[in-house]
């Protein structure tokens, strides 16, 4: 019988990394070879399993991550812009996949992920959760059903320790939107209201980011029209769903060649 895909995890103590070590302990159909911090981080050296509070593992937390992934068949990536375009070039060594979560990429670091995809698959979302993507489906029939009348704005709304945004999610929903209305986001996009800023422009889509507390991710796309208005929803309520559909990606990854993919292909959901 074929080995379990080996994963290592990087960003292992953050909230992300901790929910992922979780899923792939617990999984049938992987299993956990590495994880990696930040070089001085206090769980260097010491057994994942104990430093987060439960029996050990066998993995010790290393902050070599070449090292680390020249074991594994899969990355999975949850931190943060720099960090993951340096994995990048070192999951490509490799040859792992690398499975990106990270979100508050600019332009120019996302079109740096090129090169590395060259030499792996590279599987990409803002969002790994399966209600998500098929959301951003629905926004863009949606969108593309209803004409300008119909002003579109995007409301998301996340816990106090978030750094990045519009969120990841909120930029896959409004560049969904905008392809069923056959534009670009960036020439339509409203991003910061602020004081005076005259009448909402016909045609434009709104960006709303609301923070507090420890909500894990809720996101609305609101379709507002003269005496009706039409609101997408989703309300994540676990991070469990990001850490499944990450590790679905850290799997399907295993029979695709070097490329750029995103939980569209890794779900199988129809048509863009
Ligand atoms: N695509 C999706 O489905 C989802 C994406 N996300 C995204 O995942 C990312 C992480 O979220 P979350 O887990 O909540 O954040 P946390 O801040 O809890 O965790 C981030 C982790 O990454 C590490 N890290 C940050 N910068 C570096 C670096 N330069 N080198 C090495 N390690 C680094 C941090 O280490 P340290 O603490 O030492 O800085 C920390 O362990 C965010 O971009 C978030 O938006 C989150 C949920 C779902
Ligand atoms: O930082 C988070 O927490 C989340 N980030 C992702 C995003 O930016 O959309 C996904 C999810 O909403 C949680």
């Amino acid at each position: 019988m074929a080995e379990l895909p080996g994963i290592v995890v990087t960003g292992a103590s953050g909230r992300m990394g901790q929910m992922l070590i979780e899923t792939i302990r617990a999984s049938e159909k992987a299993r956990l070879v590495g994880v990696v911090e930040r070089a001085g981080h206090d769980w260097i050296g010491q057994d994942i399993g104990a430093a987060m509070g439960g029996a050990e593992l066998g993995v010790r937390v290393t902050d070599d991550p070449l090292e680390a992934f020249a074991n594994a068949q899969a990355v999975i990536d949850f931190t943060a812009p720099e960090a993951t375009l340096e994995f990048a070039a070192l999951a490509a060594q490799a040859r792992a996949v690398h499975v990106i979560g990270t979100t508050g990429m600019t332009d120019a670091q996302i079109a740096d992920l090129g090169p590395a995809a060259r030499h792996c698959p590279q599987i990409r979302a803002g969002n790994m959760s399966l209600g998500v993507n098929l959301l951003v489906q629905l926004t863009r029939q949606v969108a593309a059903a209803l004409d300008a009348d119909f002003d579109i704005e995007v409301i998301e709304v996340h816990h106090n320790k978030k750094v990045d945004a519009p969120s990841g999610t909120a930029l896959m929903l409004g560049e969904a939107a905008a392809e069923g209305r056959g534009q670009n986001l960036a020439d339509i996009s409203d991003r910061g209201r602020d004081g005076i800023t005259g009448a909402r422009k016909r045609g434009d889509i709104g960006f709303t980011a609301i923070r507090g507390g420890d909500i894990v991710g809720e996101h609305d796309v609101l379709f507002a029209g003269e005496g009706e208005r039409i609101v997408l929803r989703h309300m994540a309520t676990d991070r469990a769903i990001f850490a499944r559909g990450a590790l679905k990606a850290a799997i399907w990854g295993q029979d695709q060649g070097p490329g750029q993919y995103d939980m569209v292909d890794v779900l199988g959901l129809s048509a863009r």
